[in-house]
């Protein structure tokens, strides 16, 4: 479904900061996928996501969608098939607007807007059964500004907004780690259900080993712009984090640089 071919990325080219982000990644990601992407500091993990939503051109390579070439779509292009969940939760969400108009416009995702883009009647009963499940009680607050809620409460409502058009990739990029450990724990619950019921693929950066190892079928591991290693089914699954550990040193030539990571 997802096809990247020989992708690289050097940011700024001939200047005292270039920079090697990605260096002829192939990666293929089959539907249904939840991959899991851990690495180093600086390894590439969120240039990597950023390459695929279409945020940065391409230096050279292929990015294929469902056998499409969408390597030359705009990223608001791109975000007609895509859903996006980042670390910061200001950033998925529109702040002065209410909860059902943030909904709302997360429906209308890739369609014209036209003048019509409000609430309509039909849909407003639809919403607070969805934000139910989030366990929060922001289903009795569908007319609260957005801007009130936590940023837990926020990140949640951006999970459920990136997911309501059933996108055909959902990229996470940390989405979790700005949230206290209960809040965190709660969002991953909901992401682990979501992809599950609707069997979307998915791409999500962690620094959480532990997470990376329990959560999806298959994981990433990225050193240096390249991924180093890709495991799934029953290896995945009887991994632990020194074995992790061990299989970066041994393929990297050094032990795990994230700071974060090891932390966690
Ligand atoms: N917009 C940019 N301009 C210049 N350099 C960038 C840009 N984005 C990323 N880089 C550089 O590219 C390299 C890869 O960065 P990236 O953010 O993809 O790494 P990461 O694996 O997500 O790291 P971390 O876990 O530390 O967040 C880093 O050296 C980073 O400084």
């Amino acid at each position: 479904m997802l096809r990247l071919s020989h992708v690289t990325k050097t940011f700024n080219k001939g200047t005292v900061t270039e920079k090697r982000a990605l260096t002829g990644v192939d990666l293929t990601l089959n539907d249904g996928d939840f991959v899991t992407v851990i690495g180093g500091n600086g390894a590439g993990k969120s240039t990597l996501l950023n390459m695929i939503a279409g945020v940065y051109p391409l230096d050279s390579g292929v990015i294929e969608l469902d056998g499409k070439d969408i390597s030359r779509l705009t990223e608001a292009q791109r975000a007609r098939y895509l859903g996006r969940v980042f670390q910061d939760p200001m950033r998925g969400t529109a702040a002065d607007m209410q909860i059902v108009e943030n909904l709302a416009l997360a429906r209308r995702r890739g369609k014209r807007r036209g003048l019509a883009w409000g609430v309509t009647k039909d849909e407003r009963p639809e919403y607070p059964e969805l934000l139910a499940r989030l366990g929060l009680g922001l289903e009795s607050r569908l007319d609260a500004k957005v801007g009130l809620l936590s940023g837990g409460q926020r990140q949640a409502l951006t999970l459920l907004m990136a997911t309501l058009t059933e996108p055909k990739l959902l990229l996470l990029d940390e989405h979790t780690a700005a949230l206290d450990p209960k809040t965190a724990a709660k969002v991953l619950e909901l992401t682990e259900e979501i992809i599950s019921e609707r069997r979307l693929t998915a791409l999500m950066v962690t620094h959480n080993m532990t997470d990376a190892i329990r959560l999806g079928n298959r994981l990433i591991m990225m050193a240096d712009g390249r991924v180093i290693y890709d495991v799934s089914g029953d290896e995945k699954k009887s991994l632990t984090v020194p074995d992790l550990l061990r299989k970066f040193e041994e393929v990297n030539g050094s032990a795990l640089d994230n700071d974060r990571m090891l932390l966690s």
